[in-house]
């Protein structure tokens, strides 16, 4: 009996740090910190730093009274702000699945629906990341993307005529959101898809707002939105579904998997032992997806090009790699596929940098479902947790110099694993952004045809503004200069 008792202690206590020293049982201690304020907490104190260059400082301020986990109180919530790259990781694993689940503001949520990926849990979330991650990162979309990127690039990149004032920050979402849609459903330039950027334009604008649904408010009219874009999306995905049946019916052999729509609408569910997903359903998460999809890339093209331009031999190694890669393909008279763009270190490093410095997701916030205890700390039962990357990410033990704009650290990085835990701009475990390589690729078809074609000068000095998302705050004017 006892060596039973010893031995199943044992295991109960291996599979407890398996599990990133998860325990339910009460034990630990709730971290350090303030309440704040009755009812606003430390909310506006949050806010503020938000809104300067350094938005960690909220965090920043707190590490050396409390600890690298700390209690607050935030948007009406009491809260644990982990800056710790470990806790943080606990967080996104969030073993057997029903630990933490996304928490987000109410106005998003209303936005979202409680169907979307963004909020969904347990088996119809790994479900749904499995059939977009599968299809955003199979070669085959890869080699066709790889022709669509470079197409809108250069349809772009060709309206930069000598010494022309462009803004960044604009040219860069007149390639993405194109590439977007592609991917996603297939949409080609025209009408729909004027249509789908203006409401969704109208539709994000409600994102960061009162949640009060009133006619005329800002959460209103982005629902109001959503529902045009849920029925143009909804008569387009009707569409596909006859033309599958028809294919069927034909019985033509192998229906190309043309978009995530596709990818949504073919999977029977069988190997879940569930249904197929409803058409609703498809719509709703469609139109969320280019949630993520639509700002994100956009934004860190165009950091890189603000940390280049300040970056003289960045710039320099950057031009040089590519430089050759366009040298090689003109003198084999070939085209690009995807892993030439995706195989020039100096580029990876260049993007890689830009992730950490950039911090366009700044962090994922949960609630707990139970209580959890890890490294010593007790996480309640009901209590939300910020797992703050960008603290993560700006921290002197993670980085030397982190304010500064350094892709040569990812040579040495790389060789020591130290970017395991402290790097993550994608986030992590179950949902990891299935987009990660998708977005890598596209950065740098940018990145290498700006480079090869252009210079460029800082029109105007611009800065960045952190909060409620990361832009930069006159959309980064710079002139041109074909080479
Ligand atoms: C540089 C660009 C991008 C960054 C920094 C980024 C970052 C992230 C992060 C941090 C998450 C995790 C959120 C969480 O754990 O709650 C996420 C999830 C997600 N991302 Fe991305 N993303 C990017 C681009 C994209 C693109 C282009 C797409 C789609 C085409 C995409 C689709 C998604 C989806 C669907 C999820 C939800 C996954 C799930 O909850 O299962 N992302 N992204």
């Amino acid at each position: 009996y006892w060596w039973w008792r010893k031995n199943s202690n044992e295991s109960a206590k291996e599979k407890e740090k398996q599990e990133g020293e998860i325990n339910s049982s009460h034990g630990g201690r709730i971290p350090k910190g303030s309440s704040g304020w009755p009812f606003i907490g430390e909310t506006l104190d949050f806010i503020s730093c938000g809104y300067t260059s350094r938005p960690v400082s909220f965090m920043d301020k707190r590490v050396p009274l409390y600890g690298k986990v700390f209690k607050s109180h935030l948007l009406g919530r009491p809260i644990i702000v982990s800056t710790d790259p470990d806790v943080n990781k606990v967080v996104l694993q969030n073993i057997n699945g029903n630990t933490f689940v996304p928490y987000y503001p109410k106005s998003i949520t209303e936005l979202f629906g409680k169907a979307s990926i963004l909020q969904m849990n347990g088996i119809l979330q790994r479900r749904v990341h499995g059939l977009i991650g599968g299809f955003l990162k199979s070669p085959q979309l890869k080699a066709r993307i790889t022709k669509e990127i470079e197409k809108f690039v250069d349809l772009t990149m060709s309206t930069w005529t000598n010494n022309r004032l462009i803004y960044i920050q604009e040219e860069t979402k007149n390639i993405t959101f194109p590439v977007l849609v592609r991917v996603l459903m297939s949409v080609s330039p025209g009408k729909d898809m004027e249509f789908l950027r203006r409401e969704f334009g109208e539709f994000i604008k409600g994102l960061v707002c009162l949640p009060i649904k009133l006619p005329g408010t800002r959460l209103y009219k982005s629902l109001k939105a959503k529902e045009r874009l849920m029925k143009m999306v909804k008569e387009l995905l009707e569409k596909k579904k006859l033309k599958m049946e028809k294919s069927k019916d034909d019985d033509e052999e192998g229906f190309v998997v043309a978009d995530a729509a596709d990818a949504l609408l073919l999977d029977s569910g069988e190997s879940n032992d569930m249904q197929r997903l409803p058409l609703d359903f498809i719509t709703g998460n469609l139109i969320e997806m280019m949630i993520p999809g639509e700002d994100s890339v956009p934004m860190v093209m165009t950091l890189a090009v603000k940390y280049l331009s300040h970056n003289p031999l960045a710039l320099q190694e950057l031009k040089e790699e590519n430089m050759e890669l366009k040298k090689q393909k003109a003198n084999a008279g070939e085209d690009y596929v995807w892993t030439d763009y995706m195989s020039l270190p100096f580029t990876q490093n260049v993007i890689s940098e830009t992730l950490r410095m950039a911090n366009i997701i700044n962090g994922v916030w949960r609630k707990a479902l139970k209580d959890v205890q890890i490294k010593g700390y007790l996480i309640p039962k009901g209590w939300c947790v910020l797992a703050s990357f960008s603290s993560v990410h700006m921290d002197e033990e993670n980085y030397d110099n982190p304010y500064e704009f350094d892709p040569w650290r990812w040579q040495q990085q790389n060789k020591q694993g130290r970017s395991g835990n402290c790097f993550t701009p994608f986030g992590g475990g179950h949902r990891l952004c299935p987009g990660l390589e998708f977005s890598r690729l596209e950065i740098a078809i940018f990145l290498h045809h700006l480079v090869t074609r252009f210079r460029w000068v800082i029109d105007e000095e611009d800065y960045i503004v952190n909060f409620p998302t990361v832009k930069m705050r006159r959309k980064l004017p710079i002139t041109v200069t074909p080479l």
